[in-house]
């Protein structure tokens, strides 16, 4: 028996990885599901422009599609790109073989501008692809191409959504709000008669191969046996984190970001692990002067381009602290436990994005001294330089007094101290590119 969902794309090439079948297998592999691929066309693609397009012969498209559903099977299978009228007949005939559930991403022009699917190939797609669709993903303009309407709001979407299924005959279809009017992407499923609508914030980032991504994400999921309701539900989270953390890549539209629905989760519990460890460390190392009066945090951001808000930042709950003559955590380790430190350390890595990991201590002169003597790099900001408009804003201070400090020296410090003000303890903060590394330069201290 085979253990592994499989879904399959009909789709084409983007030598710039962002859309297509590249884009596809990264979102199948994001969602644990084994790829298979029957490509139709090879395009010259960057961010920018498409320059060439090379169509696959439409038997060979088949024969990529018979060969895998005979050996391996598909659990789910989806289009893209399908370029000509000859390659729409060809994968339609085909697929009528199987049993899998089919999204049609009807795709016809790149983010580039560039038309992907041939002007006379329309008819083609809606006569003979669309039937066939467990789900067909038209944005806006897509959606206006197929139904000869204007859209520009959700009812219109959902007017849309109702023709394209009764008058193609496929069983749901979902119109997507990216370029709807209004501030929050709500895209409209229609199916079995009902409507479901799914929001998002219009989140700024990286768009090129949303499409692509959003419809692979909904047949990994359906592959893996989810309702077609909970697979759009995923697909639009996965998407929304997808735009929201792409990489700013090419001089164009940057592409999605796959990979950050697996990396974030991974990375949590490597920072988890490592400053548990480090933390328990700090206990054993049990450096009681080091801990000052509001006590200590030891904190550990995700890596960039993932660290954003303090939910992003690791930090001990309840921080550390003095008990008796030892030093202890109060609670365990947590991302959004830290406040101060998490500003601290995001503001940072602004300057210095591998340098995710610090730790406040308890100032003393002796320390600072310490500090340079031990190789250092120190510095330091005044609160009382601390501009009005700055002092006003709350949980501003920080981020300010880092920054002050980071550009006081042309070097990276390693140490970042404060002396106070009414009410302020005085502080001294230690930065690191992780936990073990933090660590090490404090021992140095004690
Ligand atoms: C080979 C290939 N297939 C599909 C597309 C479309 O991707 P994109 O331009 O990013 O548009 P959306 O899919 O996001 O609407 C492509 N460019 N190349
Ligand atoms: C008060 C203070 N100022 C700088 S670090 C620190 C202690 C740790 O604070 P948090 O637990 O909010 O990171």
């Amino acid at each position: 028996m085979r253990l592994v969902r499989t879904a399959l794309t009909i789709a084409g090439s983007d030598s710039g990885g962002g859309a297509g079948i590249e884009a596809d297998l990264k979102t199948f592999t994001a969602f644990g599901v084994h790829g298979l691929v029957a490509i139709t066309s090879v395009t010259a693609q960057n961010t920018q422009t498409v320059t060439a397009i090379h169509d696959i012969p439409p038997e060979v498209v088949s024969e990529q599609i018979r060969v895998v559903a005979e050996d391996i099977g598909v659990d789910a299978a989806k289009t893209g790109m399908l370029s000509n009228a000859e390659i729409i007949k060809a994968v339609a005939k085909t697929v009528k073989n199987y049993d899998f559930p089919l999204v049609v991403d009807p795709v016809m022009i790149a983010k580039s501008g560039a038309p992907l699917l041939r002007e006379d190939a329309v008819d083609a797609l809606i006569k003979y692809i669309l039937p066939l669709a467990t789900l067909v993903t038209p944005n806006r303009f897509e959606a206006e191409k197929l139904t000869g309407m204007e859209i520009r709001n959700v009812n219109d979407a959902k007017l849309a959504a109702k023709k394209i299924a009764e008058e193609t005959g496929a069983k749901a279809v979902i119109v997507k709000g990216g370029h709807l009017e209004g501030k929050e992407a709500i895209d409209v499923l229609y199916h079995n008669g009902a409507y479901k609508l799914y929001r998002a914030p219009k989140v700024d980032g990286c768009t090129h191969g949303t499409g692509c991504s959003f419809s692979a994400a909904i047949t990994a999921n359906l592959a893996k046996g989810l309702s077609l309701e909970d697979a759009v539900s995923v697909a639009k989270e996965f998407i929304t984190l997808g735009i929201s953390t792409g990489h700013k890549i090419g001089h164009g539209h940057c592409p999605v970001n796959q990979s950050a629905w697996i990396e974030i989760p991974a990375e949590k519990w490597r920072i988890y692990e490592e400053l548990t460890r480090a933390v328990r460390e700090f206990e054993r190392i049990n450096p009681i002067k080091l801990i000052p009066e509001v006590g200590t945090n030891f904190v550990y951001a995700l890596p960039f381009p993932y660290a954003r808000t303090k939910e992003d930042v690791a930090g001990v709950k309840g921080r550390i602290v003095r008990v008796g003559n030892e030093v202890r955590a109060v609670g365990s380790v947590e991302f959004g436990a830290s406040d101060h430190l998490a500003r601290a350390i995001l503001t940072f890595m602004r300057f210095y994005p591998k340098y995710r990991s610090a730790i406040n201590v308890r100032y003393s002169e002796e320390i600072v001294e310490l500090a340079k003597e031990q190789g250092f790099t120190v510095s330091f900001y005044d609160r009382r330089e601390e501009p009005i408009e700055v002092k006003e804003k709350e949980g501003a201070t920080i981020p300010w007094g880092i920054e002050v400090a980071v550009k006081r020296i042309n070097k990276r410090p390693d140490v970042i101290y404060h002396l106070g003000d009414i009410g302020k303890e005085p502080m001294i903060l230690i930065f690191g590119r992780n936990p073990r590394e933090v660590l090490d330069k404090l021992r140095l201290l004690i």
